[in-house]
């Protein structure tokens, strides 16, 4: 029997503001296509989702303006609806296809394993052909050797209802982590290509550029520039990605950013008021009506309190027949992937980083006391000392106390890494590697180990700091329409989203009680075996492979030449499934009892 999705509360609610030009957006959603079972805030599917953009397209219609779905990237990894089925993705292709997405694009993650590269272009650009933009990614054709766009550069339309001609680009931040079947061209060469050049000096009326790219990054700087220098007044939307918030930037009166966030947790909103149709003959009085350009936007809650909010509709005149279809196979797969299989019971909330690290809470103190101490043991090595570095953007996600299953391990931990080893490193050196990867700012998320400055050890150190604290306001709480009730203190609100961004702090569709962060280090370190009385000389290095190329720099900075060749297997099995068996041996209790 599946577990029904749990049903949203009531919240106070804002409306969605509608323009000539309206887009909804996904990003990162990382196979939670299932929605979120232990969070009913989130819980909406992406049958769900289809029902409402087919919805929000009938009002679209109706009044006569135009709406367009973006995703921009990272749609694999992460969940056991793409990383539970051998090979992975067996049913979230198809289910992720039932979307009528308009600009799609590529991120990271659909890279960093051939095998998933090769399905991106094999399955995902077929499937939203005519759609896909790759502006900057070629993919090598294993049959010829052969380096070919990964899809179309760009792609040129004019609106169904309001007629507004856009020319879209599709980009990917500057990844150097892909495997070696595909190539990203760094955004600033690829401007300097003719393509380019000639497509940004093509008569529209807007430009639309999507990418799996931060909004505040160098390639948006890059590429608004060059927009920009050749059309001094034409509107540009951006669409961003990769770094999992709710952001919207403001790069001048005309260009806009809106970037949605995470694991299907929201669906983004924007509306675009005052375009100027140059190839249009417009009705003077539309046009007055229209004197200046309007850029706004929303974060929604993907839920369906919120989605029967927004459509005006409910229960029963909400879903569409496509979209309970959509809902249906994602049941059936979730049901022949045994997603719900329960492995353990956690015995309370570990969080990455809604608690302090170290603490009780934290889901790196228990990884790195109770999971990495165990499972990171080579039986042939075990009496000797070594230290076993794990990156904390191996974690993707939080554990809720409760139970734990099949899928939660794949939500926690859905990568194919293993731990490997270097053997006999002086402890000394050894020793000094976690500061410096720790000292060097977001490193794995730059993911470019070229511009990964290390600083001299006299000055590491790292503090557990609360980041963005955000305190609740009476004077934040928003008077809704008469179906959203208006909540009268902030204890009543459901922790989550209160962001804050370059138009202010009333972007949410949902009001919630702020939720505070902390920051956490790019590794922990687990020591293990040491001996009871001072330091040994020398000690195995263990580290999970995702980060070999930043833990062969360290030791080089330390003076230890070490390269790849040193590297050995640690252990034979994939980190998930020595998670997994650990989560068996110690939560075995069940938790319906
Ligand atoms: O094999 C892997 C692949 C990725 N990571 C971590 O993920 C982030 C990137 O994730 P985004 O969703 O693109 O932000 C990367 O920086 C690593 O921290 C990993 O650990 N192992
Ligand atoms: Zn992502
Ligand atoms: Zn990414």
């Amino acid at each position: 029997e599946q577990p029904s999705a749990p049903k949203p509360v009531a919240a106070p609610m804002r409306p969605l503001p509608w323009g000539q030009l309206n887009f909804l957006q996904t990003t990162d959603t990382h196979g939670w296509h299932a929605g979120h079972l232990q969070e009913p805030q989130y819980s909406a599917d992406w049958g769900d989702y289809i029902s409402f953009a087919e919805r929000m397209h009938e009002k679209a219609d109706e009044i006569g303006v135009d709406l367009l779905l973006i995703d921009t990237g990272d749609r694999i990894e992460g969940n056991g609806l793409y990383d539970g089925s051998s090979p992975k993705g067996r049913y979230d292709y198809d289910i992720f296809r039932e979307q009528d997405i308009d600009v799609i694009c590529t991120g990271n993650h659909e890279l960093y394993q051939a095998d998933a590269a090769a399905r991106e272009y094999t399955r995902t650009v077929p499937n939203f052909q005519g759609k896909y933009l790759a502006s900057n990614l070629d993919y090598i054709k294993p049959e010829t050797g052969e380096t070919i766009p990964m899809a179309q550069r760009f792609r040129k339309f004019t609106t169904k209802n309001q007629g507004i001609r856009v020319l879209a680009l599709g980009f990917l931040f500057d990844f150097t982590g892909n495997a070696n079947n595909t190539v990203v061209q760094p955004v600033e060469k690829t401007i300097e290509e003719t393509w380019f050049q000639d497509a940004i000096r093509e008569d529209v009326d807007l430009f639309l550029v999507i990418g799996h790219v931060t909004l505040h990054g160098p390639e948006y700087k890059a590429l608004y520039r060059a927009i920009r220098s050749e059309n001094w007044d034409t509107p540009i939307q951006f669409f961003g990605g990769h770094s999992h918030i709710r952001d919207f930037a403001r790069y001048d009166s005309k260009a806009y950013a809106l970037q949605s966030g995470r694991y299907m947790e929201t669906i983004g909103w924007m509306s675009i008021d005052g375009i100027k149709r140059k190839g249009k003959k417009e009705d003077p009085k539309e046009l007055e009506l229209r004197a200046s350009m309007t850029f706004q936007r929303r974060y929604i809650d993907n839920n369906l309190f919120g989605y029967h909010y927004h459509t005006a509709l409910n229960e029963s005149t909400f879903p569409t027949e496509h979209g309970l279809n959509v809902s249906a196979a994602i049941h059936k797969a979730r049901k022949a992937l045994e997603l719900d299989y329960l492995y353990g019971c956690a015995p309370k909330d570990l969080w990455m980083s809604r608690a302090p690290y170290p603490s009780e809470n934290s889901l790196f103190s228990w990884l790195e006391k109770e999971v990495l101490a165990d499972v990171a043991t080579n039986p042939e090595r075990k009496d000797n000392p070594r230290l076993v570095i794990y990156n904390t953007g191996g974690m993707r996600f939080d554990i809720f106390k409760g139970s734990f299953t099949r899928d939660s391990t794949y939500i926690v931990s859905p990568f194919t890494s293993r731990l490997e080893y270097i053997k006999d490193v002086p402890f000394k050196a050894a020793n000094q590697v976690l500061p410096l990867l720790n000292n060097a700012g977001p490193i794995f998320e730059a993911e470019n180990l070229k511009t990964w400055q290390l600083a001299p050890p006299e000055q590491l150190g790292y503090q557990s700091d609360i980041i963005a604290p955000q305190l609740p306001t009476q004077d934040s709480l928003f008077a809704g329409p008469a179906q959203a009730p208006l909540l009268q203190s902030s204890p009543d609100l459901v922790p989550g989203y209160t962001t804050k961004d370059d138009a202010g702090d009333d972007g949410d569709d949902t009001l919630h009680a702020p939720i505070s962060f902390y920051k956490i280090p790019n590794c922990i370190q687990s020591t293990l075996s040491m001996p009871e009385n001072g330091d040994p000389e020398t000690v195995d290095l263990v580290f999970v492979d995702f980060i070999q190329p930043w833990i062969l720099t360290a030791l080089r900075f330390v003076g230890q030449t070490y390269n790849a060749s040193h590297v050995e297997p640690y252990r034979e099995e994939i980190f998930t499934d020595l998670l997994a068996d650990w989560i068996k041996e110690n939560w075995k209790k069940d938790c319906t009892k």
